[in-house]
């Protein structure tokens, strides 16, 4: 190494992702080794995102990591395996300009800081696990110049955090569960790019942005533990729903799509309450929720023999998946189905009285102009969406709604004013 003052510093912003095919269930607890194949959409990461900088310098005594601004231990066994699987691939880094060389060799003696802020809600089922340990892998691995691909590097994250592995990708990610006994085939591939199916619209209803009483960690011990449901679900369900979902995704097919999205979501939560101690991740609102998406898209029930029909109309259906927690994120078919999707939506979860539109409707705020709502008055004049009957204004029930789309990959940002640690002192900014 050549001297002792240089700060090497990487900074990326790696987008959330939303399963339509949920992940729960571990077959190897320390290897994050999945029970069954899933399918997430990767959110646009102009709107959701984490962003993280990773330092090395001969200067840093230990590995440390600030997160939001707060210093937390790397000491966990989940950072330390992804810390340790990447500097294996690491490689020789050589910037004549600065100074820096280090070989190889060197990177096992070297410590880095890490910085990272989530720009959504930490550990309240938005997925900030997922963000955040495939940024911190990319990072680490562009610091390191390790010469993995980004499936490659999706099989580090995975470690991190099983949902991880699909946000090292944009557009579809499907996560395979592989067979192997060491991991080393359970990684994600992208099924299509952000642009194959751009006309997607996708508005989060965050109803509660507290932190959950059971994490998807311990819920899904839990599950495997005690639901027979899950194993009925990763044996005979998913196989089959994972073919059908890569089909709908590349013919467009919004109407199977949608359908099998939601379905997948109820399983989920069945699971959850085959769980002994039952889980419980939807509330009251979410409920309420999927029963208003239900009465919008369901233009007349009607009974044939004995069973019970619902007619939807294709035109009005809307996809709706819900994580381990209580936000609703539904998926339209087009900017015109998701301007009408907000119109009822806001007339039905209406702010609360002291709240202003601008932080109430978040991200892609031009959905709120195409639907002509400029502000809280126009929220008030919303006429009661005609498909549902006596609809009731649940007044603050929503924290707040996020609108957004599938979104890119990983990437750099090279503005070093958007580094989070100092470039001399490789502290926090
Ligand atoms: N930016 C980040 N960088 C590294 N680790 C992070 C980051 N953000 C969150 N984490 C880790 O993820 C944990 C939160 O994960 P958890 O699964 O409980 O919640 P979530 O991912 O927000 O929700 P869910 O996965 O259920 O949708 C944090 O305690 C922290 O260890
Ligand atoms: C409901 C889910 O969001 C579960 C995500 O679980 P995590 O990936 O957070 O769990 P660990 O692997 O234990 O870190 C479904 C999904 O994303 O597929």
């Amino acid at each position: 190494m050549a001297q002792k003052t240089w700060v090497r510093m990487v900074t990326a912003q790696t987008p959330t992702n939303i399963a339509v095919i949920k992940y729960w269930g571990k077959r190897d607890e320390t290897l994050i080794l999945p029970v069954n194949d899933s399918i997430s959409v990767t959110l646009d990461p102009a709107h959701l995102c984490t962003i993280t900088t990773v330092a090395v310098s001969p200067s840093f005594d230990q590995d440390r990591m600030w997160l939001n601004g707060k210093e937390i231990s790397l000491s966990g066994g989940r950072y330390q395996n992804c810390l340790r699987e990447i500097r294996a691939r690491a490689c020789e880094v050589e910037d004549k300009e600065k100074g820096i060389k280090i070989a190889k060799n060197d990177w096992e003696k070297l410590h880095v800081h890490v910085a990272s802020y989530n720009n959504f809600p930490t550990a309240a089922g938005l997925a900030s696990s997922a963000a955040g340990f495939a940024c911190l892998v990319f990072a680490l691995a562009k610091l390191m110049k390790a010469k993995e691909d980004n499936s490659e590097l999706s099989a580090i994250a995975r470690q991190g955090s099983g949902s991880a592995c699909r946000s090292l990708f944009g557009g579809f990610v499907k996560w395979i569960m592989g067979k192997a006994e060491d991991g080393s085939d359970s990684l994600a591939v992208q099924l299509v790019d952000e642009k194959h199916w751009d006309e997607l619209v996708i508005i989060i209803a965050v109803v509660s942005s507290r932190q959950k009483e059971t994490s998807s960690t311990t819920g899904m011990r839990d599950s495997v533990e005690t639901s027979l449901l899950l194993q009925h679900r990763a044996k005979e369900v998913v196989p089959k729903r994972i073919k059908q979902m890569e089909e709908a995704i590349k013919n467009r097919d919004f109407g199977s799509f949608a359908q099998l999205t939601c379905a997948d979501s109820n399983q989920f939560h069945a699971v959850c309450l085959d769980t002994c101690p039952p889980i419980f991740y939807m509330n009251d609102t979410s409920h309420r929720q999927v029963k208003f998406l239900v009465s919008c898209q369901c233009a007349s029930h009607s009974r044939s023999s004995s069973k019970f029909y619902m007619k939807c109309d294709d035109t009005k259906m809307v996809a709706y998946t819900f994580d381990a927690g209580p936000n609703a994120v539904l998926i339209a078919h087009n900017r015109k189905a998701a301007t009408q999707l907000l119109q009822k939506l806001l007339f039905c979860f209406p702010p609360s009285s002291d709240a202003d539109l601008n932080s109430y409707v978040i991200g892609d705020k031009s959905i709120l102009k195409d639907a002509g709502i400029e502000d809280i008055k126009d929220v008030e004049a919303l006429p009661p969406p005609p498909e549902i009957k006596d609809a009731q204004r649940c007044k603050g029930d929503v924290s707040y709604f996020i609108c957004t789309k599938p979104g890119r990959g990983p990437g750099l940002l090279s503005d070093e004013s958007l580094a989070l640690l100092h470039p001399e002192t490789g502290l926090p900014k």
